[in-house]
């Protein structure tokens, strides 16, 4: 499976979920690809199984700057038939936890994108056992969601 991991991180917590997450995607035989998230490039898009988006949140549940440039662009690409997953980082002291998760994930829907139902959240960095299963847990979930999307097309 050909995987594009896609993500901004300011103080390296989202890019230490990214690593849990590729990490795992590699013990599963995909290709693995990490980029950073700023620009649309839909037809790069097109070319993958599977693409992550993976953002902290900002502000008082907004996007990180440096994503508000491709969240608008996203309003002119249609992503129908492209399978997504999304996860980020923030801080539980803040009344909107991660709501860019939701943000990213509501617009690629929008624009007619696949999106796994579960999104990631992870407070910081994923430091505990169980936040870093928590990790894994939803990348093979998005893992076999996409398979069985291939098989049953094929059917
Ligand atoms: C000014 C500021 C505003 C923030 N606003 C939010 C927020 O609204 N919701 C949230 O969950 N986290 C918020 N955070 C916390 C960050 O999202 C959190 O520290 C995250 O782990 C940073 O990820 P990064 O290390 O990948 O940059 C905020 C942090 C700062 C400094």
């Amino acid at each position: 499976m050909k995987v594009l991991i896609r993500y901004v991180s300011m103080t390296s917590n989202t890019e230490d979920i990214m690593i849990v997450i590729k990490n795992k995607l590699e013990t599963l035989n995909c290709e693995v690809k990490v980029e950073e998230l700023d620009f649309v490039h839909l037809q790069k898009l097109s070319a993958y199984d599977l693409v992550l988006f993976g953002s902290y949140t900002w502000g008082d549940g907004d996007l990180p700057y440096e994503l508000e440039d491709m969240y608008e662009d996203l309003d002119d690409v249609d992503l129908t038939g492209i399978s997504f997953g999304i996860f980020g980082s923030g801080d539980r002291f803040y009344p909107a936890f991660c709501q860019a998760v939701d943000l990213l994930a509501d617009k690629v829907k929008e624009r007619g994108g696949d999106v796994f139902s579960s999104l990631l959240k992870i407070e910081f960095s994923p430091d505990s056992e169980e936040e870093v299963l928590e990790c894994e847990q939803f990348e093979v979930g998005v893992y076999e969601w996409v398979k069985e999307k291939d098989t049953s097309h094929a059917r």
